[in-house]
């Protein structure tokens, strides 16, 4: 593993997949300006819509994503996270589908989130999400680069269960993706605790690429896209606009905490 810049974007994806894909491009292009070797986009980077807006459109909003994430992935030679989008079951249904994509376009990892956002919160607004979205059954995985350390997927909601953490802490995972659209109500109080819990306790780095600002009718994300050191130290914060949380991962700086903190080699249940 070789210290490296890694990127969290942060977007404001709308129901529009070309608009969509021009943004995430624009910021995957300044990410690589600054020297970024791994890039990570947000949940719904490519669509953020009505529920049957979106499965109306989910064959050509899930090859459309999958065919961006490679052709960028090879126009700008880095490794690039798709933090989620639709991947139709069946026509009601998709898999909510995170894909880790090579320099070379090829697919090194995928991730069909398992848990689903379905809450009434106290500013009134409901979320679904089962209802178009099926639950993945499969604990993520932890894709095992030479260069980029031991990469672990998860996705949004998943951050609230810290048993899938232990379970990539356990696969060897040293950097941890969070990818997110987190409500603008629940992520003002349980965003940055979360995702700092999720580093301390597994002495892991998060990539915490996110969605930020108005989508579209009441629906608002808390942004705040951010990469977090094995230690909880917050290194970068993309605020509340769009733009990108730049940092560098280090190996030496991983052994270091883990060293100085060897809470993983006290685990006596799991
Ligand atoms: O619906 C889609 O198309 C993709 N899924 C999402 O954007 C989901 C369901 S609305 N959002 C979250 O999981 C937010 C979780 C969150 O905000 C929290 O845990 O506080």
């Amino acid at each position: 593993m070789k210290s490296y810049l890694a990127a969290a974007v942060q977007m404001t994806s709308v129901p529009d997949l070309e608009k969509n894909l021009v943004q995430a491009e624009e910021l995957i292009e300044l990410a690589v300006r600054q020297g970024a070797e791994l890039v990570t986009l947000p949940e719904n980077f490519s669509y953020l819509g009505r529920e049957e807006d979106k499965i109306a459109q989910a064959a050509a909003i899930a090859s459309k994503s999958e065919k961006f994430l490679r052709t960028v992935a090879q126009r700008f030679q880095v490794t690039i996270l798709g933090g989620g989008f639709p991947v139709p079951v069946d026509e009601r249904k998709v898999y909510n589908t995170a894909l880790l994509i090579g320099p070379s376009g090829e697919e090194l990892a995928c991730y069909q989130k398992v848990h689903l956002f379905d809450v009434n919160l106290p500013d009134g607004n409901t979320y679904h999400e089962s209802s178009t979205v099926q639950a993945g059954t499969q604990l993520p995985v932890v894709y095992p680069s030479t260069e980029l350390g031991h990469l672990g997927l998860s996705i949004c909601y998943d951050v609230r269960f810290p048993e899938l953490y232990r379970h990539l802490a356990y696969k060897g995972a040293d950097v941890m993706f969070i990818p997110a659209a987190f409500t603008a109500y629940t992520g003002k109080d349980h965003w940055q605790i979360l995702l700092q819990a999720r580093a301390i306790e597994n002495t892991c780095y998060i990539l915490a690429p996110a969605q930020t600002g108005k989508h579209y009718a009441l629906r608002q994300s808390h942004g705040h896209a951010m990469v977090i050191d094995p230690w909880g130290v917050i290194l970068a914060d993309a605020g509340d606009r769009p733009g990108v949380a730049i940092a560098e991962i280090n190996p030496v700086r991983l052994e270091q905490v883990r060293r100085q903190m060897p809470s993983l080699q006290h685990r006596v249940f799991v």
